[in-house]
């Protein structure tokens, strides 16, 4: 059984990232340029966003974050997004999600100019998926197919199940895993003897948002499990990130697991400044870039 390091993965990737980061200042004196922007105080998103700041500007890119108050109008998020678009300065723009609930997250993310979408949110870029068009492609979907192909060379022909069908995650990743040439079954709240569904998966997905809900034996023997969710609890007097799988019944069945920490959660990361540095040489017509 092997435990998936996704941190040491995402290591690597960000080394690559910062090749090409360099590669690009030498060549064409350029710095690419990620804008996040955060409206209010929830401190997770706090946290989030200045962890992407920081690994941003250790791939040797300019970070810029814009913190819009709690009672900001979904007007003033818009007219931010609309000026970050027209700033030729600014390679990738990421509002960080969720919005407070008078704002309306479906309009905002549509006003981000498509090939500044560097979390790959908008419709623009969620059709090019869907057609098999060069886009930029959600961050944790992408990340967690590069973590399934780290341990097993090829997904054709492996049935793969993907439990959660959420915009940013669940249906994005199952269509990457469709590019991969998997027989995909996407499953949600309504989905039926869920455990015999997943029991037929060779690559089981789970983005679902609850604490160890996929338990060992819903698990095929040797199966790779990609444990997406991230779930804040209080267990022994402590705080604790857990997944939405069972890890410790989880591990005695499969052939290769992600941890939670130290999963997914890093890709996702590494592959918003991937976004970033592809989308910043699209933009500014330097040719594709190897990361
Ligand atoms: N690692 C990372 O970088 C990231 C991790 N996450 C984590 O991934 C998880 C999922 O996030 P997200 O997709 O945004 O969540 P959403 O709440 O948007 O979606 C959850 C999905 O799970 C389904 N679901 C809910 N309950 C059940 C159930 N009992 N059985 C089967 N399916 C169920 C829902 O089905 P239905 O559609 O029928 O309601 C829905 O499709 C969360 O833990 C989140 O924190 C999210 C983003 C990035
Ligand atoms: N526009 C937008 N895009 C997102 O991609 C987005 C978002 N909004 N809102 C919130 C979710 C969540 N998310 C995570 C990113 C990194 C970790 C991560 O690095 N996790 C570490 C642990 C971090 C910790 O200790 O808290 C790990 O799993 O090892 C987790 C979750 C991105 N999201």
């Amino acid at each position: 059984m092997t435990i998936i390091d996704g941190k040491a993965f995402a290591l690597k990737l960000r080394e690559k990232i910062a090749g090409a980061v360099r590669d690009i200042k030498s060549s064409c004196n350029i710095q690419p340029a990620l804008a996040v922007v955060l409206v209010g105080e929830d401190p997770a998103s706090q946290v989030y966003v200045r962890n992407k700041g920081i690994a941003t500007e250790k791939a040797g890119m300019r970070s810029i974050e814009h913190k819009l108050a709690a009672d900001a109008s979904e007007d003033d998020v818009v007219s931010l997004v609309k000026k970050l678009n027209a700033d030729e300065e600014v390679d990738g723009i990421l509002v960080q999600l969720p919005l407070p609930d008078h704002i309306s997250s479906e309009r905002v993310i549509n006003e981000i100019h498509p090939d500044k979408d560097v979390d790959g949110l908008t419709e623009a870029n969620a059709g090019r998926l869907i057609l098999g068009k060069t886009g930029l492609v959600p961050c944790t979907p992408q990340g967690s197919v590069m973590l399934a192909k780290s341990v097993r060379d090829n997904l054709s022909g492996l049935n793969a199940v993907v439990v959660g069908r959420s915009i940013l995650v669940g249906k994005p990743l199952a269509m990457l895993l469709l590019a991969e040439n998997c027989t995909v079954t996407m499953a949600h709240s309504r989905t039926k003897n869920l455990d015999e569904v997943c029991r037929e998966a060779d690559i089981l997905c789970a983005a679902v948002g609850r604490p160890r809900m996929v338990e060992g034996r819903w698990v095929k023997e040797g199966a790779t499990v990609i444990d997406v969710g991230i779930n804040r609890i209080e267990e022994d007097g402590k705080t604790r990130l857990i997944g939405d799988v069972d890890f410790d019944s989880a591990k005695e069945r499969a052939g290769a697991i992600t941890p939670v920490p130290g999963g997914v959660g890093p890709m996702t990361i590494a592959c918003l400044l991937r976004n970033t540095v592809i989308a910043a040489a699209r933009r500014r017509g330097l040719g594709a870039v190897e990361v």
